[in-house]
């Protein structure tokens, strides 16, 4: 018995078992003497850490522990939220995502399903679940893992990974979640001649099929557990939306890159404005890759606009969307569904034919919004930066793309190449800038600040849907954290603060679905649901 409960991640306190609890678990001899507190765990555990030279490294050691002790392992991260964040998520998790076979030391109670063997989802879900309530899964089927691409089976990283992020910043029960891969094969040649490679060795298999396995996967998952919130997340642009589309108003789901960096690009855009004392209403917003991400966040703010009271007609005459195609117009055959609404027409534009690239668009539009999702790094470059700056005195440029190496610019060189005045979020985490002697501050747009306050209103609340009104409120809920009247502030409130934002989050969206009567359960104080459904890591 001892051996199964130490070598159990969610049961094992390793050292700081009592000498009461090693007599009655079957411990006795299997631990050095002393027995531990937790903060001496922490303490000692961190020292560890500390001695760790790569950010590779530091991740492996935090997943050892994870793999051992989750009580210690989110006590750890709970203490060290900033440093941890780009350690365990973004972006050192695309290093462990691209080496994911040779790295391979353990599963981390994944449910890994595959395309091929479909009769056993059922029992692949139980053997995972083994007996826990799941109240969240994380799935992913990694044919766009960040920026990075298709990592096939080794997507599983991500899913690890997000919902590592859900419980050090909003508190949800370890024991109630469940990453899950889909494998339907993969498209990276490399993945594919690598022997080593873990998944499915064979191209992915799309269309009717393809759909036919992951709609087998959420009818088990959901009939297995029937009070689940799924997210979604790192789908391919072919798939993402159609996904969100045919669920969304079905069972309680999430996409995170749609929605989740909707939310929270929109609260980044209401901060900068908030510091500029612009109105929304008056901007021009320019889409740089629009993919799942670009095309979701537009709709987000499109659907702002619409709220403060423009037509569509009038709303959509203020959002400009560039892919590799350059400006995307309505004549354009290969615009994709998320396209099409904001294509514009040839005819507006007397040069038209030559809007084939991010500077001669900037030029012809004058955006005073500029977000990236293009997964091309440099692309923000000091003349389309300068041409933007020329036009309007606090230019809003937020690159996104995911990792740090393929960010479209960087923070320093935006507030240098604006003299100061660009209103700055960056995908990844930005240090402080100073410039003619101001420190500026970036605020983090990745939906890692939103969406475990999101998953914590709606598993609190129990909320039967996440409809627009609920992702609305939990947009409009960050406002307030930033003082906007300090020289350099942040459009978006610091992660040190990410605990204390997550609440926020999920006051504003339990709120929202008590309002609307979309509780599965009757909630009486929407604070107190909130306080109940958190868990913390202690003994
Ligand atoms: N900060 C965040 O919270 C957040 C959230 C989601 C996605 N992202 C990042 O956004 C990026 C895109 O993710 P996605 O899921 O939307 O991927 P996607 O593949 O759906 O979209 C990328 C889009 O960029 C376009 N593109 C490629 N090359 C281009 C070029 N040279 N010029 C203009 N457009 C080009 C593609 O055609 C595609 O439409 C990734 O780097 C991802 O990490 C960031
Ligand atoms: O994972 C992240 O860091 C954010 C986002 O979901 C992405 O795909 O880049
Ligand atoms: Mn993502």
């Amino acid at each position: 018995m001892g051996m199964s409960i130490i070598n159990d991640p969610f049961k094992n306190k390793g050292t700081a078992f009592t000498l009461e609890e090693r007599k009655q678990f079957g411990l006795e001899g299997l631990l050095p003497p002393y027995v531990q507190t937790l903060e001496q765990q922490v303490a000692q555990t961190y020292a560890q850490y500390q001695t760790k030279v790569s950010d590779l490294e530091k991740r492996l050691f935090l997943m050892q522990i994870f793999n051992e002790n989750h009580v210690l392992f989110y006590k750890l991260f709970s203490q060290h939220v900033v440093e941890f964040m780009p350690i365990v998520y973004d972006p050192t998790i695309a290093d462990t995502i691209e080496n994911y076979s040779e790295l391979y030391v353990q599963s981390q109670n994944a449910t890994f399903l595959s395309i091929d063997n479909q009769d056993i989802i059922e029992n692949s879900l139980k053997n995972a679940a083994d007996g826990r309530n799941i109240r969240l899964i994380v799935v992913t089927d990694a044919e766009g893992i960040l920026g990075i691409g298709d990592w096939g089976t080794n997507g599983v990283d991500i899913a690890v990974g997000k919902l590592m992020v859900y419980t050090a910043a909003a508190g949800i029960d370890p024991s109630q979640v469940l990453p899950v891969v889909l494998d339907a094969g993969t498209n990276n040649d490399k993945l594919l001649k690598d022997p080593l490679y873990l998944g499915n060795h064979h191209s992915r298999i799309t269309g009717d099929k393809y759909y036919e396995f992951v709609d087998k996967f959420v009818e088990t998952a959901e009939h297995l557990f029937p009070n689940l919130y799924l997210h979604f997340e790192d789908f391919g642009r072919d798939n993402a939306a159609n996904l969100l589309n045919k669920y969304k108003d079905k069972i309680t789901t999430f996409n995170d890159d749609i929605q989740g960096t909707g939310i929270i690009t929109l609260a980044g855009i209401l901060g900068a404005l908030n510091i500029s004392k612009q109105k929304m209403t008056d901007q021009i917003y320019l889409c740089f890759g629009a993919g799942t991400a670009g095309a979701g966040i537009t709709k987000r703010i499109y659907d702002e606009f619409i709220q403060e009271g423009l037509s569509e007609q009038e709303a959509r005459k203020h959002f400009y969307m560039v892919d590799k195609q350059g400006l995307l117009f309505d004549d354009d055959t290969t615009l994709t569904p998320e396209q099409k609404p904001f294509a514009r027409s040839r005819n507006e534009f007397s040069n038209a034919d030559e809007l084939t690239n991010l500077l001669a668009v900037v030029k012809a539009i004058h955006p005073t919004i500029l977000v990236g999702t293009s997964t091309q790094p440099g692309t923000f470059t000091e003349d389309v930066i300068r041409e933007m700056a020329a036009h309007t005195k606090r230019p809003i440029i937020f690159p996104l793309s995911n990792p740090t190496k393929l960010a479209e610019a960087k923070a320093i060189d935006l507030i240098q190449w604006t003299e100061g005045r660009a209103l700055v979020a960056t995908g990844i985490p930005a240090p402080d800038v100073e410039f003619n002697g101001v420190t500026y501050h970036i605020g983090q747009a990745n939906n890692a600040l939103v969406y475990p306050g999101l998953g914590l209103g709606i598993i609190a609340s129990t909320a039967t849907v996440l409809n627009d009104a609920m992702i609305s409120a939990a947009a409009h809920s960050l406002g307030g954290i930033v003082d906007p009247k300090e020289a350099g502030a942040a459009v978006l409130p610091p992660v040190s603060k990410l605990d204390h934002f997550s609440t926020t989050v999920a006051l504003a969206v339990a709120e929202s679905a008590k309002l609307q009567g979309l509780t599965r359960e009757k909630i009486d104080d929407v604070a107190s649901a909130i306080n109940d459904a958190k868990w913390a890591p202690e003994y």
